[in-house]
């Protein structure tokens, strides 16, 4: 083998990274931008998706010279993306019908309540494995075809193009202007039934979403086309969203292995191996990865505001100079003594696994004249780790799988607060990799196989290093009645956002 490395492009919510991974699994460079959204209404959230495009583009050429990288030592490439985040445009000019609509945004909150009102919902879900919600692709693409009849005659025409930013920045890359998908990512449309694993012709019908505009669904590892942006053409070899990416980046391949990612939202999956299983519980049933057409399906408890809750306490209140400091802030928080704790429920979007509420609003629960702004960071983080209990005790009562370890990853995971309080909370051991990026990492293992960088998983790099925080016994009384409280907290937020007047 004479190529060196593997790169991997991971489109984020909050910033784009390129990433170059040698055959030992080290990374050799990294590169980032951050991306920002725009909030033009309430619960709106919207990207730049030519901007998305022009940051990928630069931080491929970037990795190269800052590292000093020849283009011929890359053997493949893979992408990994914010999923479910959805762009509509012309393929005659190339350029983006509207802005990106992102994953969290809730201009489609009405169509889902309408889709929810008919008798369809039992069916969309047996076959897409997801719940209705304004989270998916199909409501955000109604949305916007309802928003847009001026858009009629190019959807005759059959040139406009629907993607997810997998497909935007592959379709971008490409010199053949390939449109196309991986299952991971169709499998976040409401479109793509996973058993056929086909787009469905009776869903496309119901929201009148014409199949023309959609892409090609293959493989996570599979043959992309090939890019000459960087000089030499380079196989594009993998798409995959990216919590199933990170999934893979553990190499959580076994039936029953679980990771969590705190990134903008955080993302608990458990593998399940090749059969899909369902949820009493709202968790989601979606495709963890597929290689050779062989499928793994995963469970998925989907929370929508982790790191955004830090962004929101930076951007929107103030009280936070840099996330980095949050850790040493909530440890210097005054609420040391039990029962003066504080809850926030950072249901800035609704709440999402387990319990599915688009109405439900943010809200602060103990606070006093003595509460700071160090109290609220504190409170924010523990939000995080609540929510994280939430999800794994549903998935725990789903699957019947105890557990004594979980792994975590993504930005977040960074905070030695969080870490801890996690494992206190949960009474396990929590582990992260030292270096975080585990979602680039899953999307160059699948590159990489696919090219024969490696040649089977058995092959792929061992002994990633790792950081792991034990539960302390001591806590775990104090943690058993924040626990409580916390699901006292989300009641009441929830009983607030239904009785409004
Ligand atoms: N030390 C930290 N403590 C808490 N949050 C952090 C820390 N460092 C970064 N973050 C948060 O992590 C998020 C970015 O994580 P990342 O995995 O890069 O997200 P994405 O994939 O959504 O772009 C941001 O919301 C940021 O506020
Ligand atoms: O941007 P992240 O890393 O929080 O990931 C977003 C998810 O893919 C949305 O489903």
């Amino acid at each position: 083998m004479t190529a060196k490395y593997v790169m991997a492009i991971d489109q984020g919510t909050t910033s784009t990274r390129v990433i170059l991974y040698d055959h030992s699994g080290a990374t050799v460079g990294l590169v980032r931008k951050s991306l920002n959204a725009r909030f033009r209404q309430p619960g709106w959230v919207e990207q730049d998706a030519a901007l998305i495009w022009e940051n990928t583009a630069t931080l491929m050429l970037e990795v190269l010279e800052q590292y000093q990288i020849d283009s011929a030592d890359i053997i493949s490439i893979g992408i990994t993306n914010q999923r479910e985040t959805t762009v509509l445009w012309d393929a005659e000019t190339g350029q983006p019908l509207a802005p990106a609509i992102v994953w969290q945004s809730k201009q489609s909150t009405q169509i889902a309540e309408r889709i929810k009102d008919s008798d369809v919902i039992d069916t969309i879900y047996a076959k897409t494995g997801l719940w209705v919600d304004s989270y998916f692709s199909a409501t955000k693409i109604m949305w916007l075809m309802e928003e847009h009849p001026e858009w009629e005659p190019l959807f005759e025409q059959e040139r406009v193009r629907f993607g997810t930013i997998d497909t935007w920045i592959l379709w971008n890359l490409t010199e053949g202007r390939e449109h196309a998908t991986d299952m991971t990512n169709a499998s976040r449309t409401m479109l793509f039934n996973i058993h056929t694993l086909k787009w469905d012709q009776q869903l496309l019908q119901l929201a009148k979403i014409p199949m023309s505009c959609l892409p090609v669904v293959k493989n996570s590892a599979d043959d992309f086309g090939t890019t000459s942006l960087l000089g030499t053409p380079i196989p594009i070899n993998a798409l995959i969203g990216d919590q199933q990416a990170a999934l893979f980046g553990h190499q959580a391949f076994q039936a029953g292995a679980i990771k969590s990612t705190y990134g903008t939202g955080a993302f608990i999956v458990m593998n399940t191996g090749h059969e899909p299983q369902t949820s009493k519980y709202g968790l989601l049933t979606t495709i963890a990865y597929s290689i050779n057409n062989e499928v793994n399906y995963a469970l998925e408890g989907s929370i929508f505001v982790a790191g955004a809750a830090l962004q929101w306490l930076e951007e929107g209140m103030g009280i936070l100079e840099d996330v980095t400091l949050s850790s040493q802030m909530a440890q210097n928080s005054s609420l040391a003594q039990p029962y003066q704790d504080i809850y926030l429920v950072p249901a800035f979007a609704g709440l999402g696994a387990p319990y599915w509420d688009q109405k439900i609003r943010g809200a602060a629960f103990g606070l006093t004249r003595m509460t700071n702004h160090m109290d609220l960071v504190r409170a924010t983080l523990e939000s995080l780790a609540y929510q994280t209990k939430d999800v794994l005790e549903a998935m725990y009562d789903d699957t019947g799988i105890e557990r004594t370890q979980l792994v975590i990853d993504g930005g977040v995971a960074a905070n030695d607060y969080l870490h801890q309080f996690l494992a206190d909370l949960l009474q396990i051991e929590i582990t992260r990799p030292v270096k975080l990026e585990m979602t680039a990492r899953g999307a160059a293992y699948l590159a990489g196989l696919q090219s024969g960088f490696w040649q089977d998983q058995a092959d792929l790099p061992k002994n990633v290093p790792t950081v792991t925080a034990a539960g302390r016994a001591y806590q775990s009384e104090r943690m058993v009645k924040q626990y409580q409280n916390w699901q006292r907290a989300v009641e009441s937020a929830h009983v607030f956002a239904y009785s409004e007047s």
